[in-house]
């Protein structure tokens, strides 16, 4: 069972940020994908998790392809992904925006809430109590109640991750969960996700924290300029000779 992407193109006017990409990864593991600034790394979520379209190539989850597939059915197929801005509503309980987030509520439409004012009360029991355990699992039962807006970054990070385990994903694609994340937050998450990895949930993951990524995850894609530069372990990739060049070549002496 495996997340396969091949030969993925796209262009944005005459300007290739993504020229080629291919990876594979089982879809019940771990791997991370790295990579200077404008290497193309969201570019390629957003393509992977069908928020854009590609000009190229092709992405197959379990043997299923997704091409022609937009986001919502593609978290319907088992993945979904985090934004890196947490796109969570900032007025919204914590709860609130965990129940918004499950998928496929008959009471959405106004005329469903009328026709089947019982059954949209039974859905809405069961979804505000799979929210609060996965708020539970979370350890996020003390802000429960608290408006999304007035977490911290670390928080707001796990709300971004429960919102995606209300679809029941089997592969979650996460965009910098470490980034303005205090340092013992950042454990916490990680914990997170190995717990959820246990139980057989994938994760592909941009991160721009390598040593946190590096504990996290056994494989790492390298990106640089819309391809892919290196495939391995953390400690291979970042002893690459051209990895170290792609990270620090531009840099000023
Ligand atoms: N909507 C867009 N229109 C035009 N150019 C874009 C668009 N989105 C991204 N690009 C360009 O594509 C390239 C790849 O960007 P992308 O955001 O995918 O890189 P990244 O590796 O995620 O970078 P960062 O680490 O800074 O987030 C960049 O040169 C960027 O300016």
């Amino acid at each position: 069972m495996s997340l396969v992407v091949r030969d993925i193109t796209k262009a944005w006017g005459g300007f290739r940020a993504l020229d080629g990409v291919s990876f594979e990864m089982e879809s019940s593991g771990l791997l991370g994908i790295i990579g200077p600034n404008g290497a193309g790394k969201s570019t390629l979520f957003s393509v992977v998790s069908g928020f854009i379209a590609a000009d190229a190539g092709s992405v197959a989850l379990d043997g299923t392809p997704l091409d022609r597939l937009g986001p919502a059915a593609r978290a319907r197929a088992g993945m979904i992904r985090t934004f890196q801005v947490p796109r969570e509503f900032h007025h919204l309980t914590v709860r609130e925006n965990l129940m918004a987030a499950a998928p496929g509520q008959s009471g959405e439409g106004l005329l469903g809430l009328f026709l089947r004012p019982g059954r949209v009360r039974a859905e809405e029991d069961a979804i505000r109590a799979e929210a609060d355990a996965t708020i539970d699992f979370l350890r996020l039962a003390r802000v429960a109640d608290t408006p999304a807006g007035r977490l911290s970054g670390g928080q707001k990070k796990l709300v971004e991750l429960g919102r995606a385990l209300m679809a029941k994903p089997r592969l979650i694609l996460l965009d910098e969960p470490f980034a303005g994340v205090n340092p013992v937050l950042i454990e916490e998450i990680m914990a997170r996700i190995r717990d959820l990895n246990g139980r057989g949930i994938g994760f592909l993951v941009i991160e721009h924290d390598l040593d946190a990524l590096s504990r996290l995850v056994p494989r790492l894609v390298v990106m640089d300029r819309g391809r892919v530069l290196a495939t391995g372990t953390p400690q291979a990739v970042l002893a690459d000779a051209a990895v170290r060049e792609a990270y620090l070549g531009g840099a000023p002496a």
